[in-house]
């Protein structure tokens, strides 16, 4: 559905300070087959709006092919913008016209042969018919967001691409975003989303790339991704924690330390936790606390940027 090289985006800003540039996105390949969800996840500024814009023809990249839905990015944009639907960060819901009136408009541009039909379909499928004919400052953010994916959906893309579709979400509303993208794969469209969620990547995404500083940092599927890091990681408060560190190397695939926080990644946690507890009494060193958890795609994270995404987005 996706294929691209190498795509590079430079942007330079111009203020009283002088010039700026900023390396957004520098050098990204990427592959999203039919019919599955694929995340990009990384945190704020990490290049994922730039790549998805670079994708659907909304800004020229530097450098780099692609083609996107059959068509080349560069040589066929028109192509590649009839068979995708864009969902933008923002949302793109107007607040003075109803749901039914902005669908029908994006029917219009993109020339359905029935956009009343059409119109009058996607509202049903997205549970909005009852709400049509509000005003769109009345509707709910989960309501908006339901309206803004049936916008970019309404001529039936094969390809959907959304931009951060959960942020500002409660958890229901997520959930029940996530069923509704669930149902879009199973109706065969294929899905590109960006997320600086981890737990909305892992639920979601069949693939996904982490992004961190315009680079893509790593790639596969959530439980490849897990294991490639490591099976249990054994989170421990410790009073020294580079003795400790030191002292729980031997048992571990490998071992971080973060303040007092010392992260020891093993692959099987429950035999490993009872002889680790044994080797830190023997050296007399203090603990105030213990975790045994599953690796997360935030270990992914710390494990090839040397920071959690969570620190990451924080520094953005
Ligand atoms: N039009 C622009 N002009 C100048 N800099 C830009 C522009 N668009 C993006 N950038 C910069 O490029 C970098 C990547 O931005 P981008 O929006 O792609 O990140 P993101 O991963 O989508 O982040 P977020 O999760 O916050 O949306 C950031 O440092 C951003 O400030």
């Amino acid at each position: 559905m996706i294929e691209a090289q190498g795509l590079r985006k430079t942007f330079t800003t111009r203020s009283r300070k002088g010039t700026q540039t900023v390396e957004a996105v520098r050098g990204v390949d990427l592959e999203v087959k039919k019919g599955e969800i694929f995340g990009v996840l990384g945190p704020n500024g990490a290049g994922k709006t730039t790549t998805i814009r670079m994708l659907s023809t909304l800004i020229a990249p530097d450098a780099g092919t692609a083609t996107v839905a059959g068509h080349d990015l560069l040589k066929e944009p028109a192509g590649v913008r009839r068979n995708l639907g864009y969902v933008s960060q923002a949302g793109g819901v107007e607040d003075t016209t109803s749901a039914r009136a902005q669908i029908m408009m994006a029917a219009r541009i993109h020339a359905v042969p029935d956009p009343g039909r059409a119109t009058a379909e996607v509202l049903e499928r997205f549970d909005l018919t009852e709400l049509a004919d509000r005003p769109g400052r009345t509707l709910s953010g989960g309501q908006k967001r339901r309206v803004a994916i049936a916008i970019g959906l309404v001529h039936n893309p094969p390809l959907l691409f959304l931009d951060e579709p959960t942020t500002g979400l409660d958890p229901q509303n997520r959930a029940n975003l996530w069923e509704r993208i669930r149902q879009l794969r199973e109706a065969g469209t294929s899905v590109l989303l960006s997320t600086h969620y981890l737990d909305e990547a892992d639920a979601l995404c069949d693939r996904l790339m982490i992004v961190d500083h315009g680079l893509v940092v790593a790639e596969g599927t959530p439980s490849d991704l897990k294991r490639e890091v490591s099976g249990d990681v054994i989170t421990l408060r410790v009073d020294e924690p580079e003795r400790a560190a030191e002292t729980v190397e031997p048992l571990a695939r490998e071992t971080r330390v973060d303040d007092d926080l010392l992260r020891v990644y093993v692959d099987d946690g429950e035999h490993t936790l009872p002889v680790l507890l044994r080797a830190l009494e023997e050296r007399g060193l203090g603990l105030s606390s213990i975790a045994l958890d599953r690796s997360t795609l935030d270990d992914v994270f710390l494990a090839k940027t040397g920071r959690t995404l969570r620190d990451a987005g924080a520094d953005a």
